[in-house]
């Protein structure tokens, strides 16, 4: 290899003499079109590929292709990261539940439960915290999140539409508040919190014919928790 080398590197040298004098004799400033003495990084390119058409060299003009630099930030492939529902043994969560419409949110969080212990994850690494209502749960939330005790946190609640607007001021902020814990804290923070029309929509999402949003967060939480511990970890 390194003989082919050494002759690729001599051919080329005398390539670019006699394409020198060829472009002279024919008065064209051969500055402009000279082989540049290409780098040896090139010449070794540049030898492989003689080496695979040895009769580019006869083309009196023949310049070496320059090579294409990689970008620092280009990658030989697209890395992909994401959470596993497999294992969730050893993570620790918490759950802050608004007592608010309890017999919606009690099924939320025994859906939350039963999912849970379906992923191996053991009691003793779940600590469940009650709240008034969904208005209350982002503030306790950020303080479970920094305390750095938990995996993530899971919010559970559920706003049902009354006669006045006051449902949308709680709705909202129960959004709002849930994401500023993530946000502040930097653990996720999972929305677990219904916002219905009526209490058949909160039924039927507490178990009912539209499933369970308690059991659905909960795999969030898993998947949220995963993905921290194992990928993005400072
Ligand atoms: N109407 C609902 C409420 N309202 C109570 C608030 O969440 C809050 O506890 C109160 O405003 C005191 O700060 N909460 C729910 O979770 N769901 C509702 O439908
Ligand atoms: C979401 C609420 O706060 C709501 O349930 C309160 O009912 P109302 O709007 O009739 O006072």
């Amino acid at each position: 290899m390194a003989a082919a080398s050494a002759s690729s590197s001599c051919v080329l040298h005398r390539l670019h003499d006699d394409t020198s004098s060829l472009l002279s004799s024919r008065g064209i400033n051969h500055r402009s079109y000279s082989l540049s003495l290409i780098s040896s990084r090139k010449i070794q390119s540049t030898s492989s590929l003689v080496q695979s058409s040895p009769n580019c060299l006869s083309n009196p003009l023949f310049i070496a292709p320059a090579e294409k630099k990689k970008s620092p930030f280009q990658t030989e492939a697209v890395r992909t990261l994401t959470g596993s529902l497999t294992k969730a043994e050893g993570f620790r969560f918490a759950i802050v539940v608004a007592r608010f419409n309890e017999i919606v949110t009690k099924p939320l969080l025994e859906g939350a439960l039963d999912t849970f212990k379906k992923y191996s994850v053991r009691e003793e690494d779940i600590d469940v915290v009650w709240v008034p209502g969904s208005f209350e749960i982002g503030l306790v939330a950020q303080k479970l999140g920094k305390s750095g005790k938990y995996h993530s946190i899971l919010c559970i609640g559920a706003v049902v539409r009354g006669d006045t607007t006051h449902y949308d001021a709680v709705a909202n902020t129960a959004a709002s508040g849930v994401l500023s814990a993530g946000l502040s804290s930097g653990v996720p923070c999972i929305f677990g919190v219904l916002t219905c029309e009526d209490m058949d929509q909160a039924l039927n999402r507490a178990g009912g014919k539209a499933g369970n949003k308690g059991s659905e967060a909960a795999l969030t939480a898993i998947e949220m928790a995963s993905l921290f511990e194992h990928h993005l970890k400072d």
